[in-house]
């Protein structure tokens, strides 16, 4: 089967980081956990931005209309200060608003923090791509995506990471797929290829 080749954009929101204050971690993190999960070919396009509207919406309608991402990670930007806008932004150019995935993520995130519920993420779809905001923190980018497991590996909590691949089929975009140990990707019956 030819597999198909998807092009993710991973944006990093952090005023600090951006400034070199201290130094960037969600890129480095994003990308080493999709390049543990992915089995299909992915080209990603990465941006370190500050927390700054303006910014991250010609960051993300760049990312959408010119590089024609079909799946969009940001990192950042989501809790309640006022320098926190990454939802607002991302709301700003959305087509539709995904809200199952943020109201999984707070769940998922309650198992280890109790402040997870200060992230308002949301996710939404712009044209043929799928926009997920994940929080700051480095560690709750693989927590949010992979779900929980217990000793023994066993899925306890889904990761939200595990619908996207069909929700990117019902967009039109490139079918991929998942390293199953990590996160297995569901898909009706049907739509597996
Ligand atoms: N891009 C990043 N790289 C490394 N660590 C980060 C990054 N973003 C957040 N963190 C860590 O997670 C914590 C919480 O993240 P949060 O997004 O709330 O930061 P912040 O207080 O908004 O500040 P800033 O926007 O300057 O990162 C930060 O204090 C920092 O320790
Ligand atoms: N999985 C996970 N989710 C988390 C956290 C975390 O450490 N792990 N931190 C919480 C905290 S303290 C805040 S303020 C919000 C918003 O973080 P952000 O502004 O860095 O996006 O995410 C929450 N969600």
């Amino acid at each position: 089967m030819t597999k198909e080749f998807i092009k993710i954009g991973l944006v990093s929101i952090s005023d600090r980081a951006s400034s070199g204050v201290y130094e960037d971690l969600g890129l480095p993190t994003l990308k080493n956990w999709l390049d543990s999960a992915l089995t299909t070919p992915y080209q990603m396009i990465a941006r370190l931005i500050a927390d700054e509207q303006d910014e991250i919406e010609s960051t993300l309608i760049d990312l959408v209309d010119s590089e024609k991402c079909s799946l969009i990670l940001t990192t950042g930007g989501t809790g309640p200060t006022l320098r926190d806008v990454t939802p607002e932004a991302t709301l700003a150019v959305a087509d539709k608003e995904m809200p199952g995935f943020g109201e999984q993520m707070r769940q998922i995130s309650l198992n280890f923090v109790p402040t997870a519920i200060l992230s308002r993420q949301v996710a939404v779809i712009r044209k043929q791509c799928l926009i997920i905001n994940l929080p700051g923190q480095p560690k709750a980018i693989a927590q949010t995506l992979e779900g929980l497991k217990d000793e023994a590996g066993n899925t306890k909590v889904h990761g939200i990471f595990a619908a996207v691949p069909y929700c990117l089929d019902l967009i039109g975009a490139p079918y991929i797929e998942t390293n199953e140990i990590l996160v297995k990707a569901f898909r009706p019956k049907s739509a597996i290829k």
